[in-house]
């Protein structure tokens, strides 16, 4: 799914318009239509709404919603908070529509007509700005932000929480951008919704089709991209019959230390049940045993060092490697890894420490072999790209990043990013916060390496490897919750995930 700027959505709205054909008004009504219904599922009768509209269309969705919800027996009261007199045509075509219907409707012009919020059974919507805000909110409608922030408990945004822009948010002040619990937005994602650091003011976002033009879409140009089931599907290839181990590929993961010999046992593991033929862990000699017994499936290869991984011959060619997991910084280990690059020549997945020892060492980022995957999580991220001030700074410097090395950059967190060395970048949809606990990442690395292994392209297995991963955790959280979800649980979902996949 593709993520348009505000200038492509206001783009598609006009062509809309032009091609579908259909009024600007019914467009309206329908954006309107899709919010009521998705309130009317989620709360009952007994709640009453408070509605604060702009002037603009997004006051206008707000005024439609505030029709739609009354005519269904809802209590509702809407107040127009003037902060500019400029309304648009489908604000006032709306206006004039509730005040036939006698619904309750005041006019906010100062601070001290802010009316008290409703705290029990009570829902706030927010229309005030959506993606035509064109600067900072100040005056009445910052003071509305900020009143709202503090007095509603439950409040809805519509399109946008109000005060956010849609990509750009650098230069904003974050004091007057309203904190919703939920963002309903509509056809298709914007980019700052994606931003971890607009978390806290767009709570849950969802995503409402309103039937924007498919060919305005499918022509609109961009670099950005949300990852769903629909892109994924097609990628994944099913198993052939007369296939056998040597078809599907061979993973060594190169990884561990003494006290983290987990972390190399959980990316062998997860390289297994990706569906790799075969996989042979590298990992110091203390490792070994516990390897052996709880991975009996995957061969072992010790390496000289007993405690960490130093320096000692690695075949490489014919292997996927997938390295880094849990292995350290000792001084030999760095050799170790110096060695190891220069030694292969095909792409490779880097992880955890294996990244945090190329931050440290430019030299060492040469060797890295072209299209390989890194994986950093957002700290790993930092020491290898630097300082960044924000989230769009720091997609910036994933993309210099991915380009420099012409390698594929997958910055973890919520909505991991993934990015290709030609700039294009793809949000992942799947996953959720009980994939925040050690180890997880570790199984990442082995999905990657083992889908690698299995033939896909470099590009088709950092976002098959994503989205699955995603989905692993969303299934363990289901069948457990978010708070108990361990690494483990992933690898356990595998299964399930790729039953749902490739065979439904
Ligand atoms: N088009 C369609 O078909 C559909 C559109 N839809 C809906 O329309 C929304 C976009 O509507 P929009 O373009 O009218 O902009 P909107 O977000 O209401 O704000 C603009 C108003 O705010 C003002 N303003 C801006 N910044 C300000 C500030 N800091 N402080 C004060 N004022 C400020 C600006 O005034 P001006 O800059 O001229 O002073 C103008 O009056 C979109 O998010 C979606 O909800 C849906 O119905 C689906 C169909
Ligand atoms: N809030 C979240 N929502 C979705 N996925 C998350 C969230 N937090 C973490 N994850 C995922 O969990 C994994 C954590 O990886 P990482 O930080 O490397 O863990 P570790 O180093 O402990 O293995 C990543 O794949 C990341 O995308
Ligand atoms: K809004």
């Amino acid at each position: 799914m593709k993520i348009l700027s505000a200038e492509q959505i206001r783009e598609a709205d006009q062509y809309t318009i032009k091609y579908e054909p259909i009024v600007s008004s019914e467009l309206m009504e329908r954006a309107a239509s899709k919010c009521s219904e998705w309130l009317r599922k989620k709360y009952d009768i007994h709640y009453s709404y408070q509605i604060f509209c702009g002037v603009g269309n997004n006051g206008g969705d707000g005024l439609a919603i505030a029709r739609q919800l009354f005519q269904k027996g809802f209590d509702v009261k809407v107040y127009q908070v003037a902060f500019s007199s400029k309304k648009s045509p489908d604000f006032i075509l709306n206006e004039k529509r509730i005040q036939d219907m006698d619904i309750p409707y005041k006019i906010i012009k100062r601070p001290s007509e802010f009316p008290p919020i409703k705290q029990q059974k009570n829902i706030v919507i927010d229309t005030l700005f959506g993606s035509g805000l064109n600067r900072p909110a100040r005056g009445l409608a910052a003071d509305m932000i900020s009143y709202l922030n503090q007095e509603s408990r439950h409040t809805i945004s519509i399109d946008l929480p109000s005060g956010l822009f849609p990509e750009d948010n650098s230069e904003n002040d974050m004091d007057f951008v309203i904190k919703a619990r939920h963002t309903l937005t509509f056809e298709l994602p914007k980019l700052a919704l994606l931003f971890p650091e607009n978390g806290p003011f767009v709570g849950q976002w969802h995503l409402l089709p309103i039937g924007l033009h498919p060919r305005f879409i499918s022509e609109a140009e961009t670099n950005y991209h949300f990852l769903t089931l629909e892109e994924i599907k097609p990628l994944l290839q099913k198993r052939k019959k007369y296939t056998h181990k040597g078809s599907f590929g061979h993973v060594k993961i190169v990884a561990g230390s003494r006290g983290k010999m987990g972390a190399a046992i959980l990316a062998t593991k997860a390289a297994l049940r990706s569906g790799a033929g075969l996989v042979t862990a590298h990992i110091p000699g203390c490792g070994l045993e516990s390897m052996q017994t709880s991975t009996p499936e995957a061969m072992v290869e010790e390496n000289s060092g007993t405690n960490i991984l130093q320096e000692s011959s690695v075949e490489t060619t014919g292997y996927s490697l997938g390295i880094g997991p849990g292995i350290g910084k000792d001084h030999s280990t760095k050799n170790f890894l110096r060695a190891l690059l220069k030694n292969c020549k095909s792409p490779a997945v880097l992880d955890a420490d294996a990244l945090n020892i190329i931050a440290e060492d430019e030299s060492c980022q040469k060797l890295i072999p072209a299209l390989s995957i890194l994986t950093p999580h957002p700290k790993e991220f930092q020491r290898i790209a630097g300082e960044y001030k924000g989230d769009l700074e720091k997609l910036q410097k994933q993309k210099d990043l991915a380009r420099k090395l012409n390698c594929i950059v997958v910055l973890k967190g919520a909505h991991t990013s993934i990015c290709m060395p030609d700039g294009r970048i793809y949000f992942n949809s799947t996953g959720n916060p009980g994939m925040a606990t050690g180890g997880s990442g570790d199984v990442l690395t082995g999905l990657i390496a083992g889908l690698l292994a299995q033939g896909y392209s470099p590009e088709n297995t950092a976002l098959i490897a994503v989205f699955l991963h995603g989905m692993a955790g969303d299934y363990a959280a289901a069948e457990e919750s978010v708070e108990s979800l361990i690494a483990s649980d992933l690898i356990h979902q595998f299964g399930k995930v790729f039953r749902n996949l490739i065979d439904s």
